[in-house]
């Protein structure tokens, strides 16, 4: 009898803790990974530019840190009226303005359509390029509805359901989000890698 093949690890760098009950959950469901994930907690800088250039710095910040093959996620919350900010910002606005005030933010304008933008980074390792998988999901700026427990699920009532993130089963968020959309983006190239 042979032994299983050794499947390599892959390490998600980030410090929020949903976001990798999120992945772990979703990829649940794709036993064709073809990776092992582990978690890792840096403390990394994100600097300030487009969704993409946050997403690059970071994952390379990540990958010669751990001087290895990694992960990153960026997730970003675009308000239409506001050409796409608060963007990747929105963990700083959510901290100092919370729900009440990213609702109040678009008072005055007739549009209060967004849309969460997910950026998943891949890194082989130090000084190798950066690849990135996107995945968006839209919907409109409601007042807080449902569980309180992840960042600005409440306050994003998603196209189409009626329903903001927060009070979806995670089963459903899992299979319409944006994290969800970016991620099957990332494993369909793992999965298709020579
Ligand atoms: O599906 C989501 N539903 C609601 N809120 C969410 C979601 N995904 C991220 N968020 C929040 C977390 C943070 O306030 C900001 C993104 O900032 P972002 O830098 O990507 O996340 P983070 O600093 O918490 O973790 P990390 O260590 O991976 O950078 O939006
Ligand atoms: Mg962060």
């Amino acid at each position: 009898m042979s032994a299983p093949a050794q499947r390599a690890t892959l390490t998600f760098v980030t410090g929020n803790a949903n976001k990798l009950r999120e992945v772990k959950e979703i990829l649940a469901s794709s036993p064709d990974f073809p990776f092992d994930l582990t978690n890792q907690d840096l403390d990394l800088p994100e600097i300030q530019g487009t969704t993409q250039e946050v997403a690059r710095a970071k994952c390379s910040a990540a990958a010669a840190a751990l001087n290895g093959p990694c992960i990153t996620e960026d997730t970003a919350l675009c308000f239409a009226a506001l050409n796409g900010l608060p963007g990747p910002y929105i963990k700083d606005f959510m901290k100092g303005v919370g729900h009440a005030g990213l609702n109040s933010m678009l008072d005055g304008f007739s549009d209060r359509t967004a849309h969460a933008l997910c950026t998943f980074a891949y890194c082989r390792g130090p000084g190798q390029e950066v690849l990135l998988f996107e995945g968006s999901t839209e919907g409109t700026i409601v007042p807080a509805r449902g569980d309180k427990k992840f960042g600005w699920d409440p306050i994003l009532e998603v196209k189409g359901t009626g329903l903001t993130y927060a009070e979806m089963e995670s089963t459903q968020k899992n299979t319409l989000s944006h994290r969800y959309k970016a991620l099957s983006a990332l494993k369909e190239y793992l999965c298709s890698k020579p």
